[in-house]
């Protein structure tokens, strides 16, 4: 005989209510099976008669027609009571006997496709019809009460659901999970409709509406945080574009939190270029950004820039990775390589490193808004990655020095493309289409141009450098300067610029004038 805990309840009738119709047969089949009564909404119930399983329509419980295109199916107390009687309670057994009601052990609900139906293009009317009322109103009766009730809202819990069935029922620990997944799915569902309804419903000026909510899913529980004594864990946005959180580990080792933050700056930096690129990265700063006619090349070129300190980095590619880039990767001591593919022969040479992470990013797209946490709120800004002003070299102003030829002008646009992955005050020294020096983090714009100077060493002489931000005084300038740079590109619009281009023109250099400038903390 089967053993039946005391925390079980068995099933013996069931409200099904689901939009997604996938596996809904073969569940229903399965329940009946069980000899488990079946109760269900319009669609759901007819689908279920196809079968040729017998269903008892909810209007025959609740005694009153489905109405207004459906916005009235199931918001009835005959539903309602039956999923909220706490059977633990003699008053409630009562109460459902006077009143006549049946209660339900489990509930059965896929919801309305919202967030579908925005994602689409779908316009305000089509939208609202897709708020789900009845719905979301059931998963939350049967939550609650889910001392009595088991409710199932996710397609991928039907084989859980089954199992059950087979063993006598749920537990009440399975139900309380049931019940913290059901209500993190309404929570997730009212996010987007909240947010879509200020930012629909409310037209403003404002960007930036009254309301923001985030809906996140643990993805992962990481070994632990930027330092071994901090827990941490991942989570997955699913209302943000698809990026490194969703991205797929073909081999290596666990990704840990500082892999992460890591691989996130490597891929953007990679993917801010339109050629075929690579970006190195350690401690969310790189050292090496490249293009090239491959990414193998690009890689080359990065590497080059600092080699002792891409060792143990993170290398991010544009393009699937080559078994040419997997050779000269599998040479250097590497933590994480982040790409939108691998050939199968890079993986075999890759995989021969038990550590080294691989990871395949869904396709680059650029978070609309960034988010970033401060004591007591968070900070929301547009990213500074899609159309930035000043990205068009034809937009800047020469400042002094002659006007550059088109190769010299590439020279400073990829310079000035790489600068923004550089984490401020930033000074970036490039040849030849790759980084030769960078300064990064420094709290004065002297030192880091002293330090892209001192990383670039004879390379400086004949480079081109970009600088995040203006340069305040003219001393920073001087230290590129100094150190043979022939063309700078920079924002201006320092109180100071006269002094500063004046310092340029007596070098004989060419300096240009962006416009906007690059910050990045
Ligand atoms: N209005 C109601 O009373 C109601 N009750 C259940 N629903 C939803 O109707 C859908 C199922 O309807 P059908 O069985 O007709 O395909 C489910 O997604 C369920 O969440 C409702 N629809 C919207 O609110």
């Amino acid at each position: 005989m089967k053993e039946v805990t005391v925390s079980q309840r068995p099933i013996r009738r069931a409200l099904i209510s689901v939009y997604d119709k996938t596996g809904l047969v073969e569940l229903a089949q399965a329940l009946h099976r069980a000899g488990i009564e079946l109760v269900s909404t319009g669609s759901t119930a007819a689908m279920i008669i196809d079968a040729g399983l017998p269903v008892t329509a909810v209007d025959q419980v609740t005694g009153f027609p489905e109405c207004l295109d459906g916005r009235v199916k199931t918001l009835h107390p005959k539903v309602h009571a039956g999923l909220l009687a706490d059977l633990r309670k003699d008053t409630h057994l009562a109460q459902l006997d006077e009143l006549d009601v049946a209660p339900f052990d489990l509930l059965v609900v896929n919801l309305y496709p919202f967030q579908a139906t925005v994602a689409s293009g779908a316009g305000p009317d089509e939208c609202i019809e897709q708020i789900d009322i009845g719905g979301p109103a059931m998963v939350r009766s049967a939550a609650k009460n889910h001392d009595s009730v088991a409710v199932v809202t996710d397609i991928a819990a039907y084989p859980l659901l089954l199992a059950a069935v087979q063993a006598g029922g749920f537990t009440l620990e399975q139900r309380r999970a049931l019940a913290a997944r059901a209500f993190a799915v309404i929570a997730e569902y009212d996010v987007a409709v909240a947010q879509w309804c200020a930012r629909e419903l409310v037209p403003s000026e404002q960007v930036w509406p009254d309301f923001a909510g985030l809906a996140l899913s643990r993805a992962a529980v990481l070994r632990y945080g930027e330092n071994p004594h901090q827990q941490a864990a991942l989570y997955a946005d699913q209302s943000a574009p698809a990026g490194l959180a969703q991205a797929q580990q073909l081999h290596g080792k666990e990704m840990s939190y500082n892999n992460y933050v890591d691989a996130d700056a490597a891929w953007r930096a990679a993917n801010d270029f339109a050629q075929p690129a690579a970006a190195i990265i350690k401690h969310a700063n790189p050292c090496g950004i490249a293009v090239g006619a491959d990414v193998a090349q690009a890689h080359r070129s990065a590497h080059a820039c600092d080699p002792v300190s891409a060792f143990g980095g993170v290398i991010a590619v544009n393009r699937p990775v080559t078994v040419a880039l997997a050779r000269q990767i599998s040479e250097i001591f590497t933590e994480v390589v982040v790409a939108p593919g691998f050939e199968a022969g890079a993986v075999e040479i890759l995989s021969a490193k038990p550590s080294l992470r691989l990871l395949v990013a869904p396709q680059w797209q650029p978070a609309p808004v960034e988010l970033r946490q401060i004591t007591g709120g968070v900070l929301a800004q547009i990213a500074d990655r899609v159309e930035a002003p000043g990205d068009d070299p034809s937009t800047w102003v020469l400042a002094c020095g002659d006007a550059a030829s088109p190769a010299l002008l590439g020279e400073l646009a990829f310079a000035w493309r790489a600068v923004r992955a550089v984490k401020s005050n930033a000074i970036l020294l490039a040849a030849d289409r790759a980084t030769v020096g960078i300064g990064m983090g420094q709290v004065n714009r002297v030192d880091s141009a002293r330090l892209a100077v001192s990383r670039a060493g004879d390379r400086a002489n004949g480079s081109v450098a970009a600088s995040d931000a203006f340069f305040p005084f003219a001393d920073g300038l001087q230290v590129l300067l100094d150190a043979g740079v022939r063309a700078v590109v920079q924002p201006g619009g320092s109180v100071r610029d006269e002094e500063v281009i004046a310092a340029a023109k007596s070098a004989g250099i060419t300096m240009y004038l962006t416009g906007a400038r690059h910050f990045f903390h």
